[in-house]
């Protein structure tokens, strides 16, 4: 009995399957921090320098994580001000955050407690009482192999983290993948305990037609054309087998 349903809950959760558990990925964080970077990294496995300065893209990327099947859409955001009410959208479309700084830009840091101050309101107010435990939420320091420019110290990160209560990964995008797949595996890992222990009522879903108007990129399909332009010639050609 417990073999059979083991047997059906993995089989559930397979790519041949379409009930793989989605999980909503919001990248916040100043200008030039690395987001687009930490993205492409983490669904392409490689590192490339040069992007132009991101409009807005959702990348869905399809993995699996502990034998579970799990599409990720991540929402890689422009890094400036914009449209309160677009901001909201976004934030409410979330169900995890990624707020990140590098470590060489001393006001993407100070940027750091508003975003997260930010999503925790958006999340928990508006009358939703049963919707007040915050959202799973995680702080990138990036760039830590520019070590000759670095403007932030591991224990200014590691303050804004106790302060917080949010988990730190001082990471170098450029250097490595573990430790960029490793923020993703945490925040999935926070996301999907939260779903578990909150009924579906709560889920974090009331998203308005604004969200439709991001582009979006599929990693395992052809390449849809997104009106986007990236400094790389092919992105498809960076996907993984
Ligand atoms: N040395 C180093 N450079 C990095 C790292 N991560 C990103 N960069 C560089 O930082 C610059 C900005 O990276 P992006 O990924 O475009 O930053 P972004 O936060 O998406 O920027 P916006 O789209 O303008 O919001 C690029 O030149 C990247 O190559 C890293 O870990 N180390």
């Amino acid at each position: 009995m417990s073999s059979n349903f083991a047997l059906s809950r993995s089989l559930r959760r397979t790519g041949s399957f379409p009930s793989a558990r989605t999980v909503r990925i919001v990248i916040l964080g100043q200008a030039a921090v690395g987001k687009t970077a930490l993205a492409v990294r983490f669904i392409t496995k490689r590192f490339i320098g040069e992007y132009d300065p991101t409009l807005e893209t959702i990348y869905r990327h399809e993995v699996t994580i502990g034998g579970d099947a799990v599409i990720f859409e991540i929402l890689d955001t422009a890094g400036q001000e914009e449209d309160a009410l677009m901001v909201e959208e976004k934030i409410k479309w979330g169900d995890g955050f990624i707020i990140v700084y590098s470590v060489t830009d001393r006001c993407s840091f100070d940027e750091v407690m508003r975003l997260c101050f930010l999503v925790n309101h958006i999340h928990t107010a508006g009358g939703r009482r049963s919707c007040a435990e915050p959202p799973p939420m995680l702080i990138v320091a990036n760039k830590k192999d520019l070590e000759f420019d670095r403007m932030v110290s591991t224990e200014d990160g590691e303050s804004l983290s106790r302060g917080l209560k949010l988990p730190l990964h001082e990471v170098s995008v450029r250097d490595g993948w573990e430790e960029t797949a490793g923020v993703f595996h945490a925040l999935y890992a926070d996301v999907i305990q939260q779903m578990d222990s909150s009924p579906p009522s709560f889920r974090r879903r009331a998203v308005s037609r604004l969200m439709d108007k991001i582009p979006r990129i599929h990693s395992n399909s052809a390449l849809a054309s997104t009106g986007r332009s990236f400094s790389f010639s092919s992105f498809r050609d960076l996907l993984p087998d």
